[in-house]
């Protein structure tokens, strides 16, 4: 437009008025800016949501800038900081994406519980070169299928069968940790490694680990992954692939994806290669019983297809571990299953199966470093279940028996939750219950489990760790949504229940051979949430051997 006017005017050389070509370039694209501020600020979403408190921002950018140059714990921290500022509910403009945090248990309810608004967030796209269409960020049909064939591989009988090796796994990091006794040393890299082998050994069926320390490159290349794609999520420019493909971050990326998928597409190929009838199939036994894995009965509100599968099923039945099942499906022509299933969903549950688990376990035993009471109370019902035989292996029986080992690992997830936020993409605008605000279709909505998790209205000294806030009646007068670690409803965490049992066998065999302590004190941490929760300064605990009268 300004050229074509230049040209008429003979300026062409020259520019607009005589000014220089670069002058005249910045002077349309000020005026196109103006132009695109206008019609966004008089867009339908931009009016809808006015007046959703939010902190001040710029024209184009809006709130993007105010990410720009902080560390993953910084973010954390001044988002925080605004949250305590404007409120409950608080919205924010990535340039033209609108972003609507919610931490009222209401209007996460409207989110989560029913089947309205299932569809992930855009955010997760950056996910989709690792996950393909996996479980976690599919959406429609396709996720509908994947999570009906995939819920059952999580059924109670085939969580049981998997407790030996949970044990034989717990037994050999308590081993392998040793070397570290009197130390301080950070636990975490010792709970990836050995969660990957739990994960493979199970869920994957894998019969000979990977050698060398093959788990725990995985584990790394998974965390610096999650860390780039946090900072893809976070960081304008970084969103725009027409640019991230020529920074270094994808060079890092692209490295890490290579061991990612490297260590994944092995896995898959040795199981197709070992499939045989005899080892594969667990055949249960007669089982009408409800869960005993759930953290308590649940309410209609907070049901999902993983209580249905485990109560409502009589009779025996042949079931299959996840991939030996992914494997059979895809053989079966009647089941709409190929090869690529099988890479996404191994490739997503590795993730979500390990790298939760083991900042779970790490902030548990950081706990009971820092709050001893604590820890001598999980001691004494493990003393109540063992007796004189401390050493002896955990069972399914035993777990179900440490109802305030369950209650610690809840409450850590309550204070730390591993996945400390969800986001989902509106498909209908929604009226929220925590004011007059309606959020347009469209809007990602982010829910933040960390913050609704220390609301002081429903959790007294919510900063204080109070194993008891999971004693029954306690849970009984909480709304529903005031506790989400896993999420809750259709798209909740389908690996909730299996989570619960590890952490259960780990934590036990963990404490029943070490006393657990910690120099760091909760104020000491540096939380960090790059997709998953972490601590920035580390997991760091130290160690001391119990000792048992030997047995003759
Ligand atoms: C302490 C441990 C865990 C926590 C806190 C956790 C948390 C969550 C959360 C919050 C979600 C919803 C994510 C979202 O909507 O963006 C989720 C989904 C999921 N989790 Fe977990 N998880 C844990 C362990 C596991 C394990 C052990 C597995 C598998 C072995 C697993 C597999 C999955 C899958 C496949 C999904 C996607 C479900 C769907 O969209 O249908 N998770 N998890």
């Amino acid at each position: 437009m300004f050229l074509d006017i230049s040209l008429k005017t003979g300026a062409a050389s020259s520019g607009v008025l005589g000014l220089g070509p670069i002058l005249t370039t910045l002077v349309g694209v000020v005026v196109a800016a103006t132009l695109y501020e206008y019609w966004h600020r008089n867009s339908r979403e931009y009016r809808m949501v006015s007046n959703i408190p939010s902190p001040p921002g710029l024209p184009l950018l809006g709130q993007a800038h105010l990410a720009a140059g902080l560390s993953n714990a910084e973010i954390m921290s001044v988002g925080m900081g605004y949250l305590n500022k404007y409120g409950e509910t608080v919205k924010a403009w990535l340039g033209h994406v609108l972003l609507v945090f919610l931490t009222n248990p209401n209007d996460i309810e409207l989110i989560l519980s029913g089947h309205q608004h299932l569809t992930k967030a855009e955010e997760y796209r950056y996910f989709k070169p690792w996950f393909g269409d996996g479980l976690l960020i599919s959406n429609g049909h396709h996720w509908r299928h994947h999570r009906k064939m995939i819920a059952p591989t999580f059924h109670q009988s085939i969580l049981k069968s998997f407790v030996p090796t949970f044990v034989d796994h717990s037994k050999n990091v308590v081993a392998r940790m040793d070397t570290e006794a009197g130390k301080s040393f950070d636990v975490h890299d010792y709970m990836s490694q050995t969660t990957v082998d739990i994960l493979l050994s199970t869920a994957m069926g894998v019969k000979k680990l990977p050698e060398g320390n093959k788990s725990f490159e995985y584990a790394q290349a998974v965390v610096d992954m999650c860390d780039i794609i946090h900072k893809r999520q976070i960081k304008l420019l970084y969103r725009l692939d027409s640019i991230y493909k020529f920074t270094k971050l994808r060079e890092k990326g692209d490295k890490m994806m290579n061991i990612i998928l490297g260590m994944t597409s092995k896995v898959v190929k040795d199981r197709k290669e070992n499939f045989q009838a005899d080892t594969r199939a667990i055949i249960e036994e007669e089982l009408t019983k409800p869960a005993a894995t759930s953290p308590s009965a649940k309410k209609e509100g907070l049901r999902d297809d993983l209580d249905d599968i485990d109560e409502n099923d009589v009779g025996a039945k042949r079931r299959l571990a996840l991939l030996d099942a992914m494997v059979e499906m895809a053989k079966n022509p009647d089941i709409e299953w190929n090869e690529k299933d099988i890479i996404d969903e191994v490739n997503t549950i590795m993730f979500e199966g390990h790298d939760t688990t083991s900042a779970g376990s790490s902030f548990a035993l950081c706990m009971m470093g820092i709050h001893k009471h604590i820890q001598e109370r999980v001691f004494a019902e493990q003393k109540a279940i063992f007796g004189d035989n401390m050493q002896r292996d955990c069972t399914f029986a035993d777990a179900m028996e440490m109802k305030y080992l369950e209650r610690v690992i809840l409450e850590t997830l309550r204070l730390y939750p591993p996945v400390p936020l969800i986001a989902r993409r509106l498909d209908h605008d929604l009226k929220l219950a925590s004011g007059p605000y309606t959020v347009p279709k469209g809007t990602t909505v982010i829910v933040l489990q960390y913050c609704v998790h220390r609301r002081p209205d429903i959790y007294p000294n919510p900063t204080t760790f109070d194993p008891d806030n999971f004693l029954p009646e306690r849970m009984a007068n909480r709304h529903y949504y005031a506790f989400i670690p896993f999420s809750a409803g259709p798209r909740s965490c389908v690996g909730r229940k299996y989570a619960m049992l590890k952490l259960k066998v780990l934590l036990s065999t963990i404490v029943r051979n070490y006393i657990i302590h910690s120099t760091d004190t909760e104020a000491d941490f540096k939380l960090q949430a790059d997709i998953i929760l972490k601590l920035e300064n580390g997991f760091n605990i130290s160690l001391e051997k119990r000792k048992y009268p030997t047995v003759a």
